[in-house]
């Protein structure tokens, strides 16, 4: 434990914020992205995460808006990531909540179009873009809040569940969990690991073998979302919530969520490469495409 701390504290007081990275800061006010990851990648000018920076109170407002699901694609994730790192060098930014533009809809994970009939190498760059924002969002040492006002199935909900504290829109009508296994695919190691320690080994275990997705009064019994409230009032309620947790000496409450959290990620930054072999080697299998390809097909049966 005492080597914990000490490793918080170096990680802390070192001038970069994340639990993880060793980045520093710069002084840059900038907070919107427009098409910076698409333009790197010569793709769609518009942007698909928006950045409201509040410096009166420290907070800012990142609101994913990427039609029609909010899937996260690799642009998504590249966008994602870079104002992730910006507000984290930020010294005026102390908290992020993060929310969707879309109704009904948080986010509908990662992106399958990216796992699917793609090429292994491209399957790597998208798992390391996976991993790179998990990294960032678990392990900031900004103060997260998830304001969920709308489904949040797998990659959403561990989107959501990387997050301090999670406030969802009190509607049975959305669902949220790692429900990979009913696509025919298993949830790595550190989605695991984020689920068990939101809501305990045992929750975590029927959740992932069987892939559940818990309605909203469901995931608020189980301790997957911390909160429900009226679909109007998540945002305002991530708000006050915020600025609870912003009350809270920081230095002391980023020592603490660094104790918290730096063993799980400590474990995937010791097994990165390793990692993107597996989940390459997993999701070209002919079987995995297969059954991509009918979970992708189902989808879109439902429409009609
Ligand atoms: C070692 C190996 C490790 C492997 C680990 C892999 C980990 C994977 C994690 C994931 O996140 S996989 C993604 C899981 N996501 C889902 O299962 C959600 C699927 N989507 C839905 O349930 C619904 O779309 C929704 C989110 C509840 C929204 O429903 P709604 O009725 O509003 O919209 P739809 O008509 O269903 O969808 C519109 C449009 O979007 C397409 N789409 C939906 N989800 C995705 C997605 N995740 N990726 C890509 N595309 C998606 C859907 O097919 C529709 O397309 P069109 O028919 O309009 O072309």
């Amino acid at each position: 434990m005492a080597g914990i701390l000490q490793q918080s504290l170096r990680c802390t007081l070192s001038g970069g914020r994340s639990l993880f990275s060793t980045l520093t800061r710069d002084a840059t006010r900038s907070w919107t992205l427009p098409g910076i990851a698409a333009s790197r990648r010569n793709a769609s000018a518009s942007s698909k995460i928006q950045v409201e920076m509040d410096s009166s109170t420290g907070i800012a407002v990142v609101t994913m808006q990427s039609p029609p699901v909010n899937s996260l694609s690799l642009d998504v994730l590249t966008e994602f990531c870079i104002s992730l790192e910006k507000l984290e060098m930020d010294r005026g930014c102390q908290g992020v909540i993060l929310t969707s533009s879309l109704p009904k809809i948080f986010s509908a994970g990662l992106d399958i179009t990216e796992m699917y009939g793609k090429s292994p190498e491209h399957c790597a760059e998208f798992w390391k873009a996976v991993q790179e924002l998990w990294l960032k969002l678990y392990g900031s040492s900004m103060v997260t809040v998830a304001a969920v006002n709308g489904s949040s199935p797998a990659g959403g909900c561990l989107m959501a569940t990387s997050c301090d504290y999670r406030i969802m829109a009190d509607n049975p009508k959305y669902g949220i969990g790692l429900n990979e296994t009913q696509l025919g695919i298993v949830a790595p190691f550190w989605f695991r690991d984020t689920m068990v320690n939101t809501v305990g080994n045992r929750v975590a275990e029927l959740s992932l073998q069987l892939g559940l997705l818990y309605s909203a009064p469901d995931a608020l019994r189980v301790g997957l979302v911390d909160q429900l409230v009226p679909e109007q009032e998540v945002l305002r309620t991530a708000k006050d919530t915020m600025a609870k947790w912003l009350a809270i000496p920081d230095h002391a409450r980023q020592i603490t969520k660094s104790m918290m959290r730096k063993p799980t990620i400590d474990k995937l930054l010791s097994h990165r490469e390793a990692d993107i072999a597996n989940f390459v080697s997993f999701i070209t299998k002919d079987s995995i495409q297969k059954s991509l390809k009918m979970y992708l097909e189902g989808l879109k049966k439902r429409k009609n």
